[in-house]
């Protein structure tokens, strides 16, 4: 059996095809169901092939069982695969955010410097709108002291984080997913990578305990970052408005 030249089309799409997928779940929780999924894949296989039968009924029952119970359990994670693979992650970039950057900037810095703890989703693609309906709808034009007055701790709306959509300040008080991978994590962060996993939202998260300021994306946190970076990070995101 000779190989053509569509044996060899056929194995580089399905290495490009679990490559992607390989970089889509780096580092999120349904990494290791994978994992999980290929070692049941293959004892069900070498039971098999050495005629366990007893061994490989079991494991063949339980699959169809199984692969319902894991659609339940990482009906999140599922979501946001499909949503990422939709948007071709990457390959089709949301267009920037228009924002009053030096706004942001100056309000983060000044939260920062307090240690008051903060959570603002950009949102881009993925439309926020079910997390906004969970706080309060502002619309206001976003300016460095709302963010510092939304944050001060105590206020009704400092818990909870806040969505900027079009450059203003939408909602806030707001319930985002809590990620299941950052259980070292606070609350706090994990909610930033939460939503991170299920939208393509650029969080951006300060720290009480530190004042430092991170940004999760795409199911990923970033190590704390400097206003310089951020900057820099943002200015990819952000369009100047
Ligand atoms: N699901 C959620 N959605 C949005 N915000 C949340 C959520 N859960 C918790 N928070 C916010 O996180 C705060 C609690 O933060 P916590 O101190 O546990 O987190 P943390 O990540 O350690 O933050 P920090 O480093 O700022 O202390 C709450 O007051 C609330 O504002």
């Amino acid at each position: 059996m000779s190989l053509t030249w569509r044996d060899l089309l056929d194995i580089f799409l399905v290495g490009v095809l679990l490559y992607s997928l390989y970089r889509i779940l780096a580092g999120t929780r349904a990494l290791n169901l994978v994992r999980g999924v290929l070692i049941y894949l293959a004892t069900w296989f070498l039971a098999s092939l050495l005629g366990l039968s007893t061994l490989s009924w079991i494991l063949g029952n339980a699959a169809t069982l199984g692969a319902f119970a894991l659609i339940v359990v990482f009906q999140p994670e599922l979501r946001g695969l499909l949503e990422r693979l939709g948007r071709g992650q990457g390959a089709l970039r949301p267009p920037p955010v228009a924002l009053e950057m030096e706004e942001l900037l100056l309000g983060l810095r000044r939260l920062a410097e307090r240690r008051h703890g903060a959570l603002l989703a950009l949102e881009r693609r993925t439309p926020l709108g079910e997390y906004a309906a969970s706080g309060e709808v502002l619309d206001a034009r976003l300016s460095a002291r709302l963010l510092e007055t939304l944050f001060y701790p105590g206020t009704p709306l400092h818990d909870g984080g806040a969505i900027v959509r079009e450059g203003r300040l939408f909602a806030a008080g707001c319930v985002f997913p809590l990620s299941e991978v950052g259980m070292g994590l606070g609350t706090r962060h994990r909610a930033a990578l939460g939503l991170s996993e299920v939208s393509d939202a650029l969080v951006i998260v300060v720290s009480e305990e530190t004042g430092a300021i991170r940004v999760a994306e795409g199911g990923r946190l970033s190590p704390p970052l400097s206003l310089e970076a951020l900057r820099a990070r943002l200015k990819e995101v952000v369009r100047d408005a």
